[in-house]
């Protein structure tokens, strides 16, 4: 491999507890995150709070216990495992004296580093000018300031309303662009229903194995890895599963806890795929600590997009790992529900495709 993380970011991580049972799990799942930014942990800084400080998020005694660890590790970055206020990062630089970034900023940088298509591009950076556009105002000055730099008091006002018709405009040829490469979508699904295509659609956390699955039931070759959001863009595949029966099979984004609305929304164009699914694979991760909080987290970014009506079939994945558990097809009350299967070893993948043939059979109960 490669080594990416020589010379990259490294970063203090902050992680607050606000009295969430699987906590313990969240604080693994940032450093995972982070790590799959290319950015180097160098040290976590816990605390206890019962609600955010409108100021700093975390407290003042605790920015400045953190300013403290910065110091010590000389580090660059500061990335906050929360959603912060244009504000509260204003404020959390100028206690810190190094760049502070949230959640959001993280996620969007893994999205950046990823995308591939054109589209994906255009969606990462819709998403990204929408999270930046609120922050405009911060510039780096206060910094500056303190730094005594003369004759760095940072873009003026006049200046900031330059960026900011700017960014309006460049928003606007994006979204313009997004429609172009929607349309052609649009066209290629209507397409496939005029052909009378059953499409599925694979959906499910990041990292619960989509792709792989992807991969071993079409032999496609999408990159799979153990990191978040290996996938960004939408791959759509023919899969035929017997003499009769074949179907467009989709693998799609990783989705994740506290995905901000506006991420949802600038990924429509690529959710749009499950939207008119006939079907959601719904990939799980059975052996995850968080997998009952990743089952609904995908669950309310499936409502958010407007797909919650669309049948699922779940997919448990990686039973491999569970030392010899037998592949099974789970049935309630005459009904298929669940498929427990090993994407990676393969075993389960019959069961699968004749449920799959199976649910193509029955007459959907909508007509
Ligand atoms: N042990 C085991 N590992 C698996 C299985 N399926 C996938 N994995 C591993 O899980 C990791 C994530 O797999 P991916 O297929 O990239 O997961 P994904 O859901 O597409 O992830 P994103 O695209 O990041 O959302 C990889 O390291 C896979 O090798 C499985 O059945 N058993
Ligand atoms: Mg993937």
């Amino acid at each position: 491999m490669f080594e990416r993380h020589k010379g990259g970011d490294s970063a203090v991580l902050v992680c607050l507890d606000f009295g969430e049972p699987d906590y313990r799990d969240g604080v693994d799942e940032f450093v995972q995150l982070v790590e799959s930014a290319g950015v180097t942990p160098l040290h976590i800084v816990e605390g206890k709070r019962a609600r955010p400080d409108p100021a700093y998020f975390a407290g003042s005694g605790k920015a400045q216990e953190i300013a403290e660890v910065v110091r010590a590790h000389e580090a660059p970055l500061v990335i906050f495992n929360h959603q912060l206020s244009p504000a509260q990062e204003r404020n959390l630089e100028r206690v810190m004296q190094c760049r502070v970034i949230d959640r959001t900023t993280l996620i969007l940088d893994i999205f950046a580093q990823r995308a591939r298509t054109a589209e994906g591009k255009l969606q990462v950076e819709l998403a990204q000018l929408a999270h930046i556009q609120t922050r405009l105002i911060r510039g780096w000055t206060h910094l500056e300031r303190q730094k005594g730099g003369i004759g760095l008091r940072g873009p003026g006002e006049t200046q900031l309303e330059t960026d900011r018709r700017l960014i309006g405009i460049r928003v606007k040829r994006l979204k313009d662009q997004l429609a172009t490469v929607q349309k052609q979508r649009a066209t290629q699904r209507r397409a496939r229903m005029r052909r009378g295509q059953f499409t599925v659609s694979i959906v499910g956390y990041t990292n619960a194995g989509k792709s792989t699955l992807f991969n071993a039931l079409t032999k496609a070759r999408i990159y799979a890895a153990d990191q978040l959001f290996a996938t960004l863009d939408t791959t759509s595949r023919k899969l035929f599963l017997d003499a009769e029966h074949s179907l467009v099979l989709s693998d799609t984004v990783g989705f994740i806890r506290s995905l901000p609305h506006t991420l949802v929304a600038a990924f429509r164009a690529t959710l749009e795929e499950t939207i008119e699914a006939d079907l959601l694979l719904h990939v799980v991760d059975v052996n995850h600590p968080l997998r009952d909080a990743q089952v609904d987290a995908v669950n309310e970014v499936l409502q958010e997009i407007g797909a919650e009506r669309i049948p699922q079939l779940m997919v448990w994945n990686k039973i491999d790992l569970k030392g010899g558990e037998p592949a099974v097809l789970l049935n309630e009350y005459g009904k298929i529900q669940a498929v427990r299967l090993s994407a990676m070893r393969g075993n389960g993948l019959d069961l699968l495709r004749s449920a799959l043939v199976d649910l193509m059979s029955q007459p959907s109960e909508d007509n």
